[in-house]
């Protein structure tokens, strides 16, 4: 099923008109009371969707043929886990990537992903450090955690950071395994690290503040 996103600014309610977008399918919005009527018109049909409010920016998915025209969700935070892969033949050196996905394009971060529903914050860095670079991890504990909202980009992760290191018994060097996905994995010294303007949001946070996975 085809669908297409649109900005839903409460404020903007007054104007009547949300958003015509890309597509010429045609959302309006208006308000009423604490709930706001959504009206999309496909073909010539059109079909009005009262939903809740949201919060600023939240998306709308319209879809081509009406069905579930519009689940509005009150968006909530995603739950991400990046991991501080450390390695004796690398000594005070993390393993970083130049990410090709669509948050933090271009930047480097760490691997990592999302937690999947049952795993630990530890399972879940474990996981996504073996898919992404092929390296099995041991010692892997706890590190930190953040809170990271950007308003303008709809972001709101909250950020699990974990680390241990390379379990050389299984291979010491990472391989790109999912070049879609990232440039490719560098071992970075901790202390000299990266211009924090090429680095990934959280991974910029978190050295900001000064935390350091070698003490
Ligand atoms: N990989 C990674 N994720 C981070 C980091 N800081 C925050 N995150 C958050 C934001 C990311 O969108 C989210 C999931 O990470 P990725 O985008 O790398 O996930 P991946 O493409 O592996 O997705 P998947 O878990 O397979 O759905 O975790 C970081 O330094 N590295």
């Amino acid at each position: 099923m085809e669908s297409v996103t649109a900005d839903y600014h409460p404020q903007d309610l007054k104007t009547q008109d949300l958003q015509v977008n890309s597509s010429g399918d045609m959302i309006k919005a208006q308000p009423n009371a604490s709930v706001g009527v959504v009206s999309c018109t496909h073909d010539s049909v059109t079909m009005k969707h009262i939903v809740t409010s949201a919060p600023q920016n939240c998306p709308i998915m319209v879809t081509k043929n009406h069905a579930a025209c519009v689940s509005m969700q009150r968006e909530r935070p995603k739950v991400g886990v990046g991991v501080f892969v450390l390695s004796d033949c690398h000594p005070h050196c993390v393993l970083v990537g130049k990410r090709k996905s669509s948050s933090g394009e271009g930047k480097y971060g760490l691997p990592g992903g999302h937690q999947e529903f049952g795993e630990s914050w530890v399972e879940c860095g474990e996981r996504e450090v073996e898919e992404e670079t092929g390296l099995r991890m041991t010692g892997t504990r706890f590190s930190a955690v953040l809170n990271v909202v950007i308003p303008d980009e709809n972001y709101h992760y909250v950020e699990f950071f974990v680390q241990g290191h390379v379990d050389t018994q299984h291979g010491s060097e990472p391989i790109n395994v999912e070049p879609d996905k990232c440039d490719g994995w560098e071992w970075v010294d901790w202390d000299t690290f990266l211009p924090l303007d090429t680095v990934f949001e959280p991974l910029k946070v978190i050295r900001e503040q000064g935390f350091n996975p070698f003490q």
